[in-house]
């Protein structure tokens, strides 16, 4: 077992060891958004299909039209009209123009057009009072090419990617399935909210968190409910599941006796690390145990939350395949002091705000791992190296809690 682990060095250790999840799920457009595609996608058609209009106004020879001024207009016979969805059957002559709307193919023999308000009509014809120009023409396949790839493998679906995969001719898509993380909390002392507390009891906010956190790092969150500090508790409430893909537990890995989760995996499993050298979330474990992997968080309300952001999300993200980044960094300025810890990186809580064309990171206060309402007030982490503190006014290293 590997022990006192620099952040890094964890986050390789978990990830070298996590392979993406090969089972494809066929989802209708509609329900696929967050989902991550599980294939590259070629176009099956271009678009535009064929050169088409970009406005309305009327298509025809552009040599017809060069000498046209609002003074001194040129007369077209217009010999047909074109809307989208309707191309025009003929060709347009010399002298000629087909009134088209926007989306209409180009009428053929057509190179140029002029917008409708700067036309005048006049029964058969038009006067055109500018020339007519091919600006208003949008190519064929300029967003997209037949037989082209635009999405890939590991894409997460946002809106605008659901939307090209929908003008590409698509009505399912391949998605990669939803990794099923179970959650099990620990502690005799967790009590579900809704219940009595009793002396000494604190409510379970763990399995929350974590809930919310699983699913919104795009895996299945699977509630294993509480062992308590009983290693036969612990064991039954594990197995008892359907499959699973990763097994996340808070509580229970630190140094007392009652840290069942790190017993269980040291006598039943194999343990990869335990200790991070950073703050919160020092005891973190990562296992096998039973052919799962298990990422043992600590219980600490706040050092569990984080320590998902920084390994959990990572993990999932691998398991889906991502390609996107688990989390972003960005530069920000303290406007208050930032505490070190003399010998792990520490992370943070802050406020993070856009303010005078740059972020601001602003400490939530106490800075303690009990103190949960410092994710609930908080947007951000701030990344303080060890020994290093920083002091108002620095250009600090956030990074955002993810939207959700
Ligand atoms: N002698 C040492 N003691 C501790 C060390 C250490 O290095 N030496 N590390 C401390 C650090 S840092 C942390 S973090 C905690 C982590 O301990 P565990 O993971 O074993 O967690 P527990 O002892 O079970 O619980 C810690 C704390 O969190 C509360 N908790 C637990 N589960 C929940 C839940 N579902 N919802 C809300 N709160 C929860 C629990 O009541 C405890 O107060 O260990 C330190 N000790
Ligand atoms: O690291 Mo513990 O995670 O400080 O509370």
């Amino acid at each position: 077992m590997r022990q006192n682990l620099s952040a890094e060095e964890a986050l390789e250790a978990i990830l070298e060891r996590t392979r993406p999840i090969a089972e494809l799920e066929h989802l209708p457009l509609a329900s696929a958004f967050g989902r991550t595609l599980g294939v590259d996608l070629a176009a099956k058609v271009s678009h535009p299909q064929t050169d088409d209009t970009a406005a309305d106004g009327y298509a025809c020879l552009q040599a017809d039209t060069l000498s046209a001024q609002p003074d001194r207009p040129v007369r077209l016979r217009v010999v047909g009209v074109s809307p989208a969805g309707r191309p025009f059957a003929g060709r347009v002559g010399p002298g000629e123009a087909v009134q088209v709307f926007t989306g209409a193919p180009v009428p053929p023999g057509a190179d140029a057009l002029v917008r409708v308000e700067d036309t005048r009509r006049e029964g058969d014809f038009v006067w055109l009072l500018k020339p007519a120009t091919p600006a208003d023409i949008r190519r064929q396949g300029v967003d997209l090419m037949e037989g082209r790839t635009y999405l890939f493998k590991g894409d997460r679906l946002t809106p605008g990617r659901v939307a090209l995969a929908a003008a590409m001719g698509y009505p399912t898509l391949p998605v990669v399935r939803r990794p099923r993380v179970g959650i099990l909390v620990t502690g005799d002392e967790v009590v579900e909210p809704g219940q009595p507390l009793p002396h000494g009891g604190v409510y379970n906010a763990n399995g929350y968190a974590l809930t919310g956190l699983v699913a919104e790092a795009g895996g299945e969150p699977i509630p294993l409910g509480k062992a308590n500090d009983d290693l036969e508790d612990l064991r039954t409430r594990l197995t008892q599941t359907g499959p699973l893909d990763l097994l996340l537990t808070s509580g229970g890995v630190s140094m007392g006796e009652y840290d069942i989760v790190r017993r269980m995996v040291e006598q039943e499993g194999e343990v990869h690390f335990w200790r991070v050298r950073i703050q919160p979330g020092g005891p973190l474990l990562f296992a096998t145990w039973q052919g799962l992997p298990l990422l043992g968080l600590p219980g600490n309300p706040v050092s569990a939350m984080v320590t998902f952001l920084l390994f959990g999300r990572p993990l999932l993200f691998r398991l889906l395949g991502r390609n996107d980044p688990p989390y972003q960094r960005l530069e920000a300025l303290a406007e208050t002091p930032f505490e070190a810890h003399p010998t792990r990186r520490a992370y943070r809580r802050a406020v993070l705000r856009w303010e005078g064309g740059q972020y601001r990171a602003l400490s939530t206060g106490s800075q303690s791992s009990v103190v949960l309402h410092s994710m609930a007030l908080g947007n951000a982490l701030v990344v303080v190296e060890a020994g290093v503190p920083k002091s108002a006014g620095e250009v600090v290293t956030a990074i955002p809690f993810p939207e959700g």
